[in-house]
């Protein structure tokens, strides 16, 4: 049932440089809308390579990777129980319940992904087969010991556990194989909080990981216990609460303390966010994002659409914080497309709550673009993991396009079942550019039509009005003239309506 990994992983060479890990990460705006970047038509084109401002950003990234889990501010909360995550030289272990030997191999496989994104050297991986897990120890007694001799063995420091455990569970396996115990939730909550650059995106983590921490404050349940049985041996009483509980009591405060404040934070943020996506929607401009599972192509995808230099990396959760980005169809409507954090299987609900402002994002659009990599040993698991997270965020009834990308990469006899199961689907490869033509004609064909033609003289005062046949028309015709601007445009109904008054007769 043991399984090695080979571990000659990249991620695993990356330097650390926590001293300067602060250094710039506020000057990231949240969400920004670059208008300067405003793209024609047929980006998609051609064979570019990742534009270097991504490359320029993966370099920053990596000079600021840090180490720890939680921030600096409650370093002292952590001592008492948040297993800061100083991972090195880990073991993995799965414990199955359902599916096949290959379901369970898959899913270490990503959490091996996980551990190495981390920054962490995977020594080895095992699995274990069982009902359910064990409530004591999450895998069951003889397997635990064996655990503490593949630990001893190959000198590993952390045991990283591919599910979420209980506090009890965590410390009882613990006690077992000697070493450091961590769940799936912990290692995708440090993940995000090494990628979180944006003050929302770091805000958003350190909430999640509070509200994991919170009811995991070591001794929380033992002072509990040890308060009712000193009264009842009638050797303690009031007032006789031991430094440690305290401590926990105090500790408990701060981060109820500090979770409010995060949570009045991000509300203002949100109400931000909220203005600017109103001024879209006013502006009739649809919006699309780009969803799904984690190093699906998303960021790739959308440099390929739009030049936009993001940040791609064969990582998971490279991108947490959402680009918005300008783009226009062939035919010239314009439209804006988001990136957007990636998904997994059991996406920790701490995270889904803390990121429901930037998830909303997708759950607002006119359109998802619904990437799936084709080349993904389990792509069909990634549909319905994805489809999952729609459901929880309000997002099941936007319409979708799913797009199989990396086919440069894929079996075909998988990419004919997957095209079977989703019949209204596009392939494309992001890295050669194959399908991509097709894609934007989808997109184009899913987007409101420009239907209304006008001919107008608009007066030099009303310079808005001109700038919003630019952004939301196709421009026929334009002409400076003694009275104004004279355009000849095709534009979506609404805007046509704002400019009856300044119609001219054709001739
Ligand atoms: N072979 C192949 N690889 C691709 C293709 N598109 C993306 N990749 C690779 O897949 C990896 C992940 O790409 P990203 O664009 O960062 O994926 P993402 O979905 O944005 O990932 P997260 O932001 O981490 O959720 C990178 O190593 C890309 O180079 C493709 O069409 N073919
Ligand atoms: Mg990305």
């Amino acid at each position: 049932m043991n399984k090695t990994y080979d571990h000659g992983s990249d991620h695993t060479a990356r330097t650390h440089a926590p001293d300067t890990m602060d250094a710039g990460r506020d000057a990231i705006a949240v969400g920004d809308l670059d208008t300067d970047a405003l793209l024609a038509s047929g980006t998609g084109h051609g064979d570019a390579a990742v534009p270097d401002q991504g490359e320029m950003e993966l370099a920053d990234r990596h000079a600021l990777r840090r180490v720890a889990g939680l921030s600096t501010e409650l370093t002292d909360v952590t001592e008492v129980e948040y297993r800061s995550l100083r991972l090195e030289r880990v073991v993995l272990i799965g414990v199955w319940t359902t599916g096949t030997q290959a379901d369970a191999d898959n899913s270490l496989m990503e959490l091996k992904q996980l551990a190495e994104t981390a920054g962490a050297m995977v020594l080895e991986g095992a699995t274990q087969r069982r009902p359910k897990p064990d409530p004591a120890t999450y895998v069951g007694r003889g397997k635990a010991g064996e655990l503490r001799d593949i630990v001893e063995s190959t000198g590993a420091d952390t045991l990283i556990c591919d599910g979420e455990l209980t506090p009890g569970q965590l410390r009882q396996l613990e006690d077992v194989v000697k070493v450091k115990v961590i769940d799936r939730t912990a290692l995708i909550l440090d993940i995000f909080a090494q990628h979180a650059r944006s003050r929302e995106g770091k805000a958003q983590v350190e909430l999640a990981q509070l509200s994991y921490l919170l009811p995991r404050l070591r001794g929380w349940g033992d002072s509990l216990s040890r308060q009712a049985g000193g009264r009842a041996g009638g050797n303690g009483g009031v007032g006789l609460r031991g430094p440690g509980e305290t401590k926990i009591e105090t500790d408990r405060r701060r981060i109820n303390a500090k979770m409010a404040k995060l949570r009045r934070q991000l509300t203002q943020m949100g109400m931000a966010r909220d203005v600017k996506r109103d001024k879209r929607r006013v502006r009739q401009v649809p919006a699309v994002a780009i969803a799904g599972y984690t190093n699906a192509g998303k960021s790739s995808l959308l440099n390929r659409l739009t030049g936009a230099g993001v940040l791609v990396e064969n990582a998971l959760f490279a991108t947490l914080d959402p680009t918005v980005r300008q783009a226009r169809t062939p035919d010239g409507r314009s439209f804006t497309l988001s990136d957007t954090v990636g998904f997994v299987r059991h996406l920790p609900h701490q995270l889904v709550e803390a990121f429901r402002s930037t998830l909303e994002e997708v759950a607002d659009a006119d359109l998802i673009l619904h990437v799936v990599d084709a080349s993904h040993p389990d792509p069909e698991q990634q549909l319905s993991s994805v489809r999952e997270v729609f459901g929880e965020i309000g997002a099941q009834n936007v319409a979708e396009l799913v797009v199989f990308n990396k086919v440069d990469a894929a079996d075909p006899v998988v990419l004919k079942q997957l095209r079977t199961r989703e019949p209204r689907s596009v392939e494309v490869s992001a890295r050669t550019g194959e399908g991509v033509a097709e894609l934007i004609a989808a997109v184009s064909d899913a987007l409101p039509e420009l239907d209304r033609e006008v001919r107008v003289v608009l007066p030099y005062e009303r310079g808005d009005l001109v700038s919003r046949v630019h952004e939301e028309g196709r421009i026929v015709a334009e002409q400076h003239t003694g009275d104004g601007t004279s355009l000849h445009a095709y534009v979506p109904a609404l805007l046509a309506g704002k400019l009856e008054e300044f119609a001219v007769p054709v001739g």
